[in-house]
Formats: structure tokens, C-alpha cells, sequence
């Protein structure tokens, strides 16, 4: 069933700008509390002010919290921790912090492939990994990541970035397996190019080639990708390419079950011996 956003509390990262600030309005107006995760104070306090315009009631709060997702997962643990503290456990975590350089294979520093896999892939597991605990206890939870179509295909330019993007889909949807009987569900968004400030940065590196490929679509509004991410996450449903695996991952979603009543058996067993 979907979640009900009034009064839940959404934990944005990327939160300050782009796409993640417009689904921090997005979950904002329909009555949640959220939590900006970011590094710049002042684009987070400049966000906040934005997000407030948008309030439906007094009630509601914006909290900011300055940290870097993929540094030290300690540091990440604990501003959750102290975001819970503030407004209670979680019940939805976007994971939209992460950023794009282009330029070709040999071009690209080696130092930005580790960047790159460290603010986009380990900047969403850190997040993810200290709220899932409390979710699959409460039996209440949504994960959002953020992709790209650029972690769908991989395309020129993207050696750096479509691996980091790639990277999401597999933890996505592994972790979506082991969290279902739970009632935590995961979503992976793919947006396609859209008008943000990262955006711009990303444009000032694309080689010739990764343009062309690039205007061939059009470019969204941060709005109108927040909106549908938002209701991606809100009322789960399954992408049509998907229904090929369907019949294997039924299957095995029956093992996890299985397994997990097993388990419950038999912790019942060894405290009754
Ligand atoms: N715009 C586009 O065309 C597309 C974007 N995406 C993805 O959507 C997400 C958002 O993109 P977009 O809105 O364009 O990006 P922006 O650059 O506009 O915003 C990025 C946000 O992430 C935060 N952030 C970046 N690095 C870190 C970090 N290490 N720790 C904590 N926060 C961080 C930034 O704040 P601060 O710098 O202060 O930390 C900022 O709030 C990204 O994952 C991007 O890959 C996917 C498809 C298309
Ligand atoms: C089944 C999938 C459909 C695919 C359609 C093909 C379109 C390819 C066009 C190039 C799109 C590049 C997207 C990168 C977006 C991104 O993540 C960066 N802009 C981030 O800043």
C-alpha cells in the first residue's frame, strides 16, 4: 500500500539543489518533514528557506545537516542518527547526492573514476545502510537511488560516470530482494538530461561526441523528474522491462520468505530449549 507522506519523515541527500531539492518540495507540499543532506551550509540554509514557501502546515520542519556522503560511514551513521533524534525514524530516503564528469576513457583522471564510485555508489550505500536497520523493524520504508539513463546505457564520455550509475541498479536491486518480506520497498530512478546546476558543470566537460548523443533528447525540468520520482517511490510498481525476471525473482522472493519464517522458527525453538 502507498505511503503516506503527511507527517513522514524524508531524508533527502543532494537535497540543497537540483533534482534533490525538488523532491524535497515535492514530499514538502504533500505534508512531510525532511532532512537536507548536503556538504555547503549555505546552499543547504538557501534550499531550506526555498522549501519552507511550500509549507501546508506549522507543524512542518526542514532540517539541514552538513555532511559528506561518501567520506567516512561513521560520520553518515551518526547525522542520521541525529536526524531521527529530531524527527523520528525515517520512512523515506532519497539518495540523490552524486555528480557527472565527462571526457574520454584516456582522458579522464583515475582519480575521478574513484570520485566518481565513491560520491555516486558508496554515497548511496552509506545513507541506506544506516536507516535500513530501523526500517526493516518497523515493517515501514521506501529507498530511493537515483541513476541516470546513462546507467541503463553506457555511453561515450560516461566510462566514469555510467559504471558509478550501473553500480546503483545492482545494489538496488539486490538489496530490494532482501527487503521485500519486510516491507521496505526500493526504487531506481533513470532520468534522463535534466536542467539543474550539476547539469551545467557536467556541460562544461563533455567531449564533442557525448553532446551530439546528448542533444538527441531533450532536457527535463528538475520539477517534472522530482514529481514522477516522488510517485515512483509513493505507489510501487514494476517497469514493463522487467517481466522477463519476473518469474525468477517470484521464485526467489519465495526462498527469502522461506528462510526468514525458518529463522523466526527457529530463534523461537532456541529460546524455549
Ligand atoms: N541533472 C541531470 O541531467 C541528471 C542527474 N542525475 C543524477 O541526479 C542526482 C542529482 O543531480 P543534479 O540535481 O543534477 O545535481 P546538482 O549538482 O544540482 O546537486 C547535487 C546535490 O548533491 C550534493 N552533493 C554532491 N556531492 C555530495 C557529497 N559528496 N556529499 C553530500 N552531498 C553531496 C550537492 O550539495 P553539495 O555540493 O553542497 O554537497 C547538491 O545538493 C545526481 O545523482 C545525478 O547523477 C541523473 C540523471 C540526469
Ligand atoms: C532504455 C533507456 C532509454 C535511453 C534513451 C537514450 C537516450 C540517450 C541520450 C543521452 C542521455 C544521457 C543521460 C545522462 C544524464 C545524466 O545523468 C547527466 N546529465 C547527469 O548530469
Amino acid at each position: 500500500k502507498p505511503l503516506a507522506l503527511p507527517g513522514a519523515h524524508v531524508v533527502v541527500t543532494g537535497g540543497s539543489s537540483g533534482i534533490g531539492k525538488c523532491i524535497a518540495i515535492e514530499c514538502y507540499k504533500q505534508g512531510a518533514f525532511i532532512t537536507l543532506v548536503a556538504r555547503n551550509e549555505d546552499k543547504l540554509l538557501q534550499a531550506k528557506k526555498e522549501i519552507e514557501k511550500h509549507s501546508i502546515n506549522d507543524k512542518q520542519v526542514v532540517l539541514c545537516i552538513s555532511v559528506d556522503v561518501s567520506q567516512d560511514y561513521s560520520q553518515v551513521e551518526n547525522v542520521i542518527k541525529q536526524a531521527q533524534e529530531k524527527l523520528g525514524p525515517v520512512d523515506m530516503l532519497v539518495n540523490c547526492a552524486g555528480m557527472s564528469l565527462a571526457g574520454k576513457f584516456e582522458d579522464l583522471e583515475v582519480s575521478t573514476f574513484e570520485r566518481l564510485m565513491s560520491v555516486n555508489y558508496l554515497g548511496s550505500v552509506y545513507p541506506s545502510r544506516a536507516v535500513i536497520t530501523t526500517m526493516k523493524e518497523r515493517r515501514v520504508g521506501r529507498i530511493v537511488f537515483v541513476s541516470s539513463q546513462a546507467g541503463q546505457l553506457g555511453l561515450f564520455g560516461f566510462t566514469a560516470y555510467s559504471s558509478s550509475k550501473f553500480a546503483i541498479r545492482g545494489l538496488a536491486e539486490a538489496l530490494q530482494m532482501e527487503v521485500k518480506p519486510y516491507n521496505v520497498y526500493v526504487t531506481v530512478a533513470y532520468p534522463p538530461d535534466t536542467d539543474t546546476p550539476g547539469f551545467a558543470e557536467e556541460n562544461k566537460t563533455k567531449p564533442l561526441e557525448t553532446r551530439l548523443i546528448s542533444e538527441t533528447t531533450s532536457v527535463c525540468k528538475p520539477e517534472q523528474v522530482a514529481k514522477q520520482i516522488v510517485k515512483d517511490a509513493i505507489v510501487v510498481t514494476m517497469g514493463l522491462f522487467r517481466t522477463i525476471a519476473l518469474f525468477y525473482l517470484g521464485s526467489f522472493d519465495s526462498i527469502v520468505r522461506r528462510c526468514m519464517v525458518q529463522r523466526a522458527k527457529s530463534e523461537i525453538a532456541d529460546k524455549t530449549a
